[in-house]
């Protein structure tokens, strides 16, 4: 119900004070994120990770001081609907002109939806969808610094173009060899530019703030010729002296996709008017949701919001159903997804196999570790949701049925908002990108025949990028624990991504041991395990048996990451990461690598 009148006295309050709650979390969020030049520049990698990980936790805090605030100031959770009604309109008018709108009506939900125990469902004083527009914000103050930079050259004057774009990010370091770098640069731009004649419109943009994540910093941006553009990336690296180099130009939309997955962490980009950075990453992939894009950034309710509005939408345009998951179930873990959506859904179940000696709490708590930790392109990202309703009449029988069988404390059949239809509301549920699962991929392969050159290719392909998958994360201290094919997904990209997190652990927190010889002939026959194994023993030489029963798969394994299977190997990254070494982990191929002359 729209208020006709403007009557409650603490409305107004009420608003500022969230207002000023957000304010603060933006404000605290961008000068984290600035800081990034700095830490890059002294080449401090723990403390950029620590941030990149402490970072993610300020939107949290943030609503709590806010509700605190509301609740010590105004006694909020008694106010009536009413007054709220009218601290929405009262927000949204303090909203104009404010540089983050869209995220501000994020952090009002997170609010309310917290003070009133609310579910996320069609609530009127929600912003169910955006009430202000985020198109074109810049303001007057911003003249000077705005979000993109466009540069005109001739193209004889491509190289003083990409030397002014460099220099202009004003980096404290100096260059190896800046003049090399540009001239590898260029040649590159011209490649992508192409023979054609270069139109009235052609320019460079580059967003004015670069791209922080772990040991790189980006330039992101793009070449606008006539219609035709071409997004591209410069990494920023330091070399063994201290000194700065440009290692490669990525360019087009799978590059920019890779280097802007859900497999990654999140970028640290000082951003005044992150919808502006949003609409201009838009412009160089069309194709990835601008959920994806804000996670990315670092915004990641906002990520949620938007995915959510594109999940009620896609609801609205599609007829299938949720299904429980093609592949092999998870013992832990219930997972369904929509043929028709690119996503899968995942509930902790009630009960475990003996086996796996877990709990909620513990399962969830190595999801969060993932969350924090650097995903390395190798680990999906998850979105978390609770309390989240979807209609009934979407939802498969025998799906149904396995909620109730293995995860019955999880789901809730409800008329939520009485109108005579049924939702089904989880109480907890992790969503992620969907993929395919790694067994189901070389069972492609198998099936087609492994004579055929494009399934042995397939094949090979799934087992050499499965190796690398593993040591990515060895370099990034994670121990998949359990490293079936079935818990590893290949991409669009073909890239394999690891989601099965329960079994989790650091490296450095595990002991990698090599089986013990056996005493005597009763231990050597014996089935069974002989000697004494500890919580946190991995035997690395027994993954052999599990993963390689094919004779092709074991030539291809042994071939490229035979390595795997020895303790020393894993005992040595151990090693090396407890003297504080950080890996670099690249998020585009080794090809693409300039040559240099040292490295
Ligand atoms: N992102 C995804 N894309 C496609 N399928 C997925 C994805 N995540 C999970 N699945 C499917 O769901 C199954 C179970 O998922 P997951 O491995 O996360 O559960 P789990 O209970 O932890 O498994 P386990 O029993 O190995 O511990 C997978 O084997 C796979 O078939």
């Amino acid at each position: 119900m729209f208020p006709q009148r403007l009557d409650a006295p603490e409305a107004y309050e009420i608003a500022r004070a969230m207002l000023d709650g957000f304010d603060r979390h933006y404000r605290l969020f961008r000068s984290e994120s600035g800081r990034a030049k700095h830490r890059f520049e002294t080449q401090d990698w723990h403390a950029q990770q620590r941030a990149q990980r402490d970072r993610i936790e300020f939107y949290d805090l943030r609503v709590d001081e806010c509700i605190m605030r509301l609740e010590r100031e105004f006694r909020a959770h008694e106010l009536p609907m009413t007054v709220w009604q009218q601290v929405k309109l009262f927000y949204i008018g303090l909203l104009v002109n404010h540089h983050q709108p869209e995220l501000a009506e994020t952090f009002f939900n997170s609010v309310t939806t917290t003070i009133l125990h609310h579910s996320h469902f069609r609530n009127d004083f929600l912003f169910i969808l955006p009430a202000m527009s985020t198109e074109y914000i810049e303001c007057q103050d911003d003249v000077l610094h705005p979000s993109f930079r466009a540069y005109y050259p001739k193209f004889e004057q491509l190289h003083e173009a990409v030397r002014t774009i460099v220099t202009d990010y004003n980096l404290h370091v100096p260059y190896e060899d800046l003049e090399g770098d540009i001239a590898r640069v260029v040649e590159v731009l011209k490649h992508q530019i192409g023979d054609v004649k270069l139109r009235a419109n052609f320019q460079i943009q580059v967003l004015s703030s670069l791209f922080y994540r772990n040991k790189g910093a980006y330039v992101v941006g793009k070449i606008v010729n006539s219609y035709r553009e071409v997004p591209f990336s410069l990494p920023i690296l330091f070399n063994d002296d201290g000194k700065l180099y440009i290692d490669a130009v990525l360019h087009g939309e799978n590059d920019m996709r890779a280097l802007f997955s859900f497999s990654r962490a999140y970028f640290m980009v000082d951003m005044e008017v992150p919808s502006a950075y949003v609409q201009f990453l838009r412009s160089l992939m069309p194709g990835m949701p601008r959920a994806e894009i804000y996670n990315a950034l670092g915004l990641a309710k906002q990520g949620k919001t938007l995915f959510y509005r594109d999940l009620v939408s896609h609801l609205q345009h599609s007829t299938d159903n949720f299904r429980i998951a093609p592949g092999i179930k998870g013992m832990v873990m219930l997972v369904f997804d929509m043929p028709s959506f690119p996503y899968v859904f995942k509930i902790i179940k009630d009960y475990y196999p003996p086996q796996k000696d877990t709990t909620r709490e513990l399962i969830e708590s190595k999801y969060k570790l993932v969350k924090h930790h650097d995903r390395v392109g190798r680990m999906a990202d998850t979105l978390e949701f609770r309390n989240v309703a979807f209609p009934r009449d979407r939802f498969d029988e025998d799906l149904i049925e396995e909620i109730r069988k293995f995860a019955p404390s999880q789901m809730e059949i409800a008329d939520l908002d009485d109108d005579g239809e049924e939702e089904v509301i989880f109480k907890h549920i992790y969503i992620e990108r969907r993929m395919i699962p790694l067994n189901m991929y070389l069972q492609e392969a198998f099936d087609a025949g492994l004579e055929n050159s494009r399934s042995h290719h397939q094949m090979e392909h799934a087992v050499v990028e499965y190796g690398n998958a593993i040591k990515d994360l060895v370099a990034a201290n994670i121990f998949p624990g359990d490293m079936l094919w079935k818990n590893f997904g290949v991409t669009r990209h073909g890239k394999v991504v690891f989601y099965d997190y329960d079994e989790i652990e650091y490296i450095t927190d595990c002991n990698f041991r090599k089986v013990p010889a056996p005493r005597n002939e009763e231990d050597e026959m014996s089935g069974e395990i002989w000697y004494s194994v500890g919580p946190k023993d991995v035997f690395p030489e027994t993954f052999g048996p599990f993963l390689l029963g094919n004779d092709a798969v074991r030539e291809v394994f042994m071939k490229h990451h035979g390595d795997l299977l020895d303790s020393q190997f894993w005992q040595a990254h151990k090693e090396r990461i407890q003297r504080g070494e950080v890996l670099d982990v690249f998020p585009y191929e080794q090809e693409k690598r300039f040559e240099r002359k040292t490295r």
